[in-house]
């Protein structure tokens, strides 16, 4: 049986990789993988484990089809390797650090991916980037503002979010919660599977 794509978003500083390293100890011992992404960002950047290319090497992979997905934003570009098809096809579940803007192009090449979007208020993610230091004031301005510009997934109703099929998880309390709640949204999603 195929794996399933598992698809986390949210807002830049809802706490997506904070909560990809948190929950991968426990989620890899049930078997699923983790994608290390590739990103054209000096690789000395706070954050995650990612692969920093330029953006000439990065144009270049994308042309030789060496990502599943790709997408732009923030002035970055994002690409997710093509091994995670050979993870899926081998029955594991794969893990992404996924975008809003790009949910439904890679809606149509994984019909079956479980997309969970990662919220927390505006104040608080404010603080939280402000506190992790990655992004310039004005970069951190700029994201927030490609948040309230979601229209159907950022701050979306619970009508849209339930229309769209996306699991809403809260990261607005500690994160070791956030982590046990993921375990449980994944254990009852494979119930349903
Ligand atoms: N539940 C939480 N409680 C307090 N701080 C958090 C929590 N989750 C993440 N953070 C902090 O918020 C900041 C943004 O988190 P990060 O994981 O980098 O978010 P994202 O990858 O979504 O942009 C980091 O400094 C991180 O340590
Ligand atoms: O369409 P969006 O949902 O806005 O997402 C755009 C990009 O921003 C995030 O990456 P990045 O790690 O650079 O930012 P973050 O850590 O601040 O979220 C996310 O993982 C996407 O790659």
């Amino acid at each position: 049986m195929q794996g399933r794509l598992i698809y986390l978003m949210g807002p830049s500083g809802s706490g997506k990789d904070s909560l990809l390293q948190a929950a991968r100890a426990p989620l890899e011992a049930h078997g699923c993988r983790f994608a290390r992404r590739v990103i054209t960002r000096s690789a000395e950047s706070v954050g995650e484990d990612a692969l920093g290319v330029t953006p000439a090497e990065f144009e270049r992979l994308e042309g030789e089809g060496a990502f599943a997905l790709s997408w732009r934003a923030n002035g970055l570009a994002y690409g997710i390797p093509r091994e995670i098809d050979d993870w899926l096809s081998a029955g594991q579940d794969v893990l992404i650090n996924g975008s809003r803007g790009h949910l439904e192009a890679a809606r149509q090449r994984y019909p079956q991916l479980l997309a969970i979007l990662l919220q927390v208020d505006e104040a608080v993610l404010r603080r939280r980037l402000l506190a992790r230091g990655r992004e310039t004031p004005e970069q951190i301005e700029q994201r927030l503002a490609r948040s309230r510009g979601f229209s159907t997934v950022g701050g979306a109703s619970a009508a849209t979010v339930a229309q769209e099929h996306i699991c809403v998880l809260d990261n607005s309390g500690p994160l070791p919660q956030t982590v046990s709640r993921l375990l449980q949204l994944l254990d009852e999603a494979r119930q349903c599977a």
